[in-house]
């Protein structure tokens, strides 16, 4: 049914505006919201297949049908707009001042639209399977380790001398031909895995790397512990710890909020007020200088943003200098300094690292792809891996270009294009394939996928993140009563703060569930759990995980704690309370506690 009682009114869902569906589905979860008919709570049916609805599956009465006599009564224009206690309408009889009107206009104001079913497009031709004629035995010994590849892999595998560009769409194999090809390279070649030097993006992507080559025949503990794999920082940050161990010990690396403490008082000689200007886009533009070697002399500013961060700059590079501190992109400037300015040190580890792979080529930017090139000289044994229909990093410097112009750059070299699909079916990579497409500037090839299947991809239309959110867990939840195990279930999102509405929803639902995620979760964050821990004690001043949260905040140490907790049981008062009777604060802390946390409290 439509029609629910929802604050002394009879709401409509079909003519109340959609911004306010939540609003009710929540009311809904709180009991707040009546059958028309019998006055019990109703739930709101949210999902994705099908227009919301009211619903008390365990009525006595067959109010659906009821409502139902009472809604078309409304549809009749003659009808009042207000009906008094004990009237009878339809059978229906209303309790007293509550007026039948929608929340809005008597207008259907709905928007909501069916899911759109995507049929695949062009259809699906199965590909020829690959020969196994071969008689490679290193292919063989990996077949029978369950290692499969095909011909294009095989090739990428055994092309182990000279610039190799692999143009590898997602869920061609790339992982698998990467890890193949060290295992063929040490197994098969005999390289020594102290010469290969394997190039991740994250420390997860290395950590992968390392666990899937243990299958590997041949392969074992101690060679892969031999095998370089690593991101730029990690590979790069180890060269330079080596050679200049007191310059680069990590007790000078800048934290964050000592970059952003350098940043802002920068900003103030300027007059640039911490409300109103976004210092930590300004570290963003100061990195992107920094990773495109811009030195703050050779900054060319483009407008008043550029102007005001091309003098942030300056002064963050001073002060970090005179503080003889270093910051994250000094790891990768700092080692290609080192290796341009000596030379024997730069032959020490071209020839160390004869054979080089670079995963994720497309995400590289200025300077990473200058150290990649200084080390690879002059054996060129180069291998990127890349696909630009995934470059994601390119606000932060990283330049597709780099993958786009390899065969210009090493024009001596191959490249082999990874195109079959062997992770999802059919309809999922024609829609990739028709999307991508739109973009005019990319490397030309189509994946194939080689599997299909009934089940096509659709698109939904929630009116915003919240909707979305009820939406998607509504829909497992019904598979998961369907036998579909929560385990079967992945939710990707673009950004964390994407990802809140979700979370709370699944909470709310008690599905189990992980968030694979590199970084904190939101409600991990510190100064989120802060925010969080001053609203709960606010709520329950005795809430002892609340203050346990909250003392860093009022700068006290949290040994003292255990203080609050006595004087609270001494005084008779609320842990809040207590904090009045502490002593010994240094004024600062007296400001805290007795001053903005406390009116926070209202004493
Ligand atoms: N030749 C092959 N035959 C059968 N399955 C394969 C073959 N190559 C790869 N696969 C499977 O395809 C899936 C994708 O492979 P892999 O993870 O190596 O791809 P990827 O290109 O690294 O993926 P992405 O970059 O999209 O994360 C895996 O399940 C892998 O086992």
């Amino acid at each position: 049914m439509q029609t629910a009682f929802y604050q002394h009114k009879l709401t409509n869902l079909m003519t109340t505006d959609r911004s306010e569906w939540q609003r009710i589905y929540q009311a809904c979860k709180r009991g707040e919201v009546t059958c028309a008919h019998c006055q019990e709570p109703v739930r709101m049916h949210m999902s994705i297949n099908k227009a919301p609805y009211f619903d008390h599956p365990k009525s006595l009465f067959d109010c659906a049908k009821q409502v139902q006599k009472l809604e078309q009564t409304r549809v009749n224009k003659d009808q009042p707009k207000t009906e008094a206690v004990g009237t009878n309408v339809g059978g229906f009889i209303l309790p007293k001042g509550r007026s039948i009107e929608s929340t809005s206009s008597t207008e259907p104001v709905l928007s909501w639209k069916d899911p759109e079913h995507i049929r695949a497009f062009p259809d699906f031709t199965k590909s020829a399977p690959p020969s196994k004629d071969h008689s490679d035995s290193y292919r063989i010994v990996l077949e029978q380790s369950g290692v499969i590849l095909d011909s294009a892999q095989w090739q990428a595998v055994i092309k182990t001398e000279g610039p190799l560009q692999l143009v590898a769409g997602a869920g061609s194999g790339k992982t698998r031909v990467l890890t193949s090809r060290a295992a063929y390279m040490l197994n098969h070649v005999g390289i020594p895995p102290e010469q290969m030097i394997l190039v991740t993006f994250t420390a997860k992507a290395a950590r992968e790397m390392k666990e899937r080559m243990q299958i590997y025949p041949g392969i074992n503990k101690p060679t892969l512990r031999k095998l370089m794999i690593g991101t730029f920082h990690s590979i790069f940050y180890k060269m330079l710890i080596h050679h200049e161990p007191e310059k680069w010990d990590s007790r000078y690396l800048l934290k964050e909020w000592q970059r952003s403490q350098i940043i802002k008082e920068a900003g103030r000689e300027m007059g640039l007020e911490e409300k109103e200007f976004a210092f930590d886009q300004a570290l963003t533009q100061i990195s992107l200088w920094k990773n495109h070697l811009v030195s703050p002399e050779q900054v060319k500013p483009a407008d008043v943003w550029e102007e005001r961060c091309s003098y942030l700059y300056s002064r963050y590079e001073e002060t970090r200098k005179n503080r003889s501190a270093f910051d994250f992109d000094d790891m990768l400037t700092g080692c290609y300094d080192l290796l341009v300015h000596n030379d024997t040190l730069l032959k020490r580890y071209q020839t160390r690292f004869s054979y080089v792979s670079v995963d994720e080529f497309q995400d590289i930017n200025k300077i990473q792809f200058k150290l990649i090139q200084l080390l690879c000289e002059p054996q060129r044994n180069l291998c990127v891996v890349g696909d630009d229909d995934q470059s994601i990093y390119a606000f932060r410097g990283s330049d597709p270009e780099y993958l786009r112009s390899f065969s210009s750059l090493y024009p001596e070299g191959q490249t082999i294009i990874l195109d079959q699909n062997y992770r999802s079916t059919h309809p999922i990579v024609s829609l990739a394939n028709n999307v991508v497409t739109s973009n005019k500037k990319r490397m030309s090839k189509q994946l194939e996928a080689q599997t299909t299947s009934d089940t096509v991809p659709f698109l939904f239309f929630p009116y915003d993140e919240e909707e979305e959110a009820t939406m998607i867990v509504t829909d497992i939840k019904e598979r998961i009563e369907q036998g579909a195990s929560p385990s079967e279930f992945a939710i990707l999102y673009r950004t964390n703060v994407h990802s809140m509405a979700l979370f709370e929803r699944l909470i709310q639902s008690s599905i189990p569930f992980v968030v694979e995620q590199d970084g904190e979760s939101f409600y991990k964050r510190k100064v989120v759990k802060k925010a969080l821990a001053y609203l709960r004690i606010s709520q329950h001043p005795d809430d002892t995980d609340a203050m346990s949260d909250l003392i860093g905040a009022l700068f006290l140490k949290q040994e003292r704690l255990t203080e609050i907790k006595r004087l609270s049981i001494m005084q008779d008062c609320s842990l809040l309370d207590a904090l009045k009777h502490l002593d010994g604060l240094k004024p600062f802390q007296a400001k805290k506690d007795g001053g903005p946390a406390s009116s926070m409290f209202g004493y």
